[in-house]
């Protein structure tokens, strides 16, 4: 039982249900969720304190951040995007987001800034400098945990967490329709400070 529950097999299937079932929204939920989630993410104190901040641009059915851009730009919040990073397996750059920033498609066809402009070590940061990332789920559970894409392109990018040093705040967001009993906890998962979805906020709970 343990096994199937943890086996690939059985996260592959579950992340196909969970995109499918928030593909299935439509664009007035997919709307509404998006102004609902802003609403709560404005009232964290982490996003009130944060100065650089990553978030994504959605994709698929994805939950939608990007309402909060001008109320971050109001408080001189600096943006970052995820950018796939050249030459390199399945890690992210976080890069500079403003309105000079040129944008490409990359290979999920994301909206990214392009590579001449995020290869510039000046346009980007080290993830250990951000304050806080918004980070995109495709599943989570009561407890916090959870699941991605599958690429483990946040678990590598984030994998300095374990280590001493800084460490910036993680959000996950998600629609709320995307919670599920339980998920399988994998050794490289990195635990997330709090879930934010359209109707509710998780924290973990420590033990
Ligand atoms: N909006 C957004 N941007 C993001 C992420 C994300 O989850 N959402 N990422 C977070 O990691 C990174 C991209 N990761 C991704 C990983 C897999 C697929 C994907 O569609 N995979 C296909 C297989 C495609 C293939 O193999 O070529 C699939 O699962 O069907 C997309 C993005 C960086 N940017
Ligand atoms: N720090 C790491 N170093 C090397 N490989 C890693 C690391 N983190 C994750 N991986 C690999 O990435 C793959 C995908 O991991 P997982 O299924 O947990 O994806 P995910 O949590 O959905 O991904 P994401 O981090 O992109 O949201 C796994 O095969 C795992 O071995």
């Amino acid at each position: 039982m343990q096994d199937s529950l943890h086996s690939a097999d059985y996260k592959r299937a579950l992340r196909r249900e969970l995109r499918r079932r928030r593909q299935s929204l439509s664009p007035r939920e997919q709307h509404q969720a998006a102004s609902r989630l802003c609403q709560q993410l404005k009232r964290l104190p982490e996003i009130r304190r944060a100065r650089r901040l990553s978030l994504y641009l959605p994709m698929m059915g994805e939950i939608d951040p990007t309402p909060l851009i001008p109320w971050l730009r109001r408080r001189g919040v600096s943006i970052y995007l995820p950018v796939l990073r050249p030459f390199s397996t399945n890690t992210l750059w976080f890069v500079a987001y403003h309105h000079a920033t040129p944008m490409i498609k990359n290979r999920f066809g994301i909206n990214e800034p392009a590579t001449r402009f995020a290869a510039k070590r000046q346009h980007r940061l080290p993830a250990w400098a951000l304050d806080t990332l918004i980070v995109p789920l495709v599943g989570f559970d009561a407890q916090a945990n959870r699941m991605g894409m599958g690429g483990g392109f946040y678990d590598r990018s984030l994998a300095f967490m374990r280590r001493p040093g800084p460490k910036p705040t993680l959000l996950g967001v998600a629609h709320d329709c995307q919670q599920v009993d339980t998920l399988p906890i994998e050794p490289w998962d990195i635990a997330l400070s709090a879930v934010v979805s359209d109707k509710q906020i998780i924290r973990p709970k420590t033990f």
